[in-house]
């Protein structure tokens, strides 16, 4: 079951609540948040009063991906926002196994983020105490950027420790996913896909996700 997490990130701000419920009609899977803080990343995007406000607004969990320094000190305002998935960069991450716990002890699910560049070999030590792995597809910061087909050997990798060690951790990408490089991240093991301009920047955004679901339609 391929399941399909828009990015806010390509959403028009000025109608944020419109834009949310428009891809959980359309059939969307999990909401995913884009945090920013001009520091781990070139750009700066949402804090915690922005997921608080979303909170109410779908039933769908709500995916936070926090690309910023130090997390552990905003953890604790992520999770009381209302996060159901907080991952966090294991390059930002020098203590990742106490990063972890902490995550886990609101009762939130604990994802870990690797750059492109980043061997899994930085995150076999915690692989079991993880709910999630995101592979980025491309250099965290921004929407609309050309998926790195070279990241694809990394998420067999996973998808096949995930496999042969039974565990049950979702494999989700984000980067440049559209209807064509979908196929390739979901042949290569990913079951949670992330798509921000691949979904925003049309219009029918039910089409849009069934199509990089793998529908026809
Ligand atoms: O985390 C990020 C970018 O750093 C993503 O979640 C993007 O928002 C995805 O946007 P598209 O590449 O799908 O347009
Ligand atoms: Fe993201």
């Amino acid at each position: 079951m391929i399941k399909i997490a828009p990015s806010i990130l390509s959403a028009n701000f000025s109608k944020l609540a419109e834009e949310i419920i428009d891809v959980e009609n359309g059939g969307a899977d999990y909401i995913h948040i884009d945090v920013m803080d001009g520091h781990f990343v070139p750009n700066i995007t949402i804090g915690p009063l922005i997921v608080e406000a979303v909170r109410p607004i779908t039933s769908l969990p709500l995916d936070v991906h926090l690309m910023i320094e130090n997390p552990d000190q905003y953890i604790p305002a992520f999770a009381k926002a209302g996060a159901d998935y907080i991952s966090v960069h294991v390059e930002a991450c020098p203590h990742l196994h106490r990063t972890i716990q902490l995550i886990k002890s609101f009762g939130v699910k604990a994802g870990v983020v690797l750059n492109p560049a980043t061997s899994l070999q930085s995150i076999l030590h915690i692989i079991d105490d993880i709910d999630l792995v995101l592979l980025m597809t491309v250099n965290p910061g921004f929407g609309g950027q050309a998926f790195i087909k070279s990241v694809l050997p990394k998420i067999q990798e996973i998808s096949g420790l995930v496999k042969e060690r039974n565990l049950s951790i979702e494999i989700e990408v984000d980067g440049g996913v559209n209807e064509e490089t979908a196929k390739l991240c979901i042949s290569a093991g990913a079951n949670v896909l992330v798509a921000g301009s691949a979904v925003y920047n049309q219009t029918d955004r039910k089409k849009a996700i069934s199509l990089i679901r793998g529908c026809s339609k």
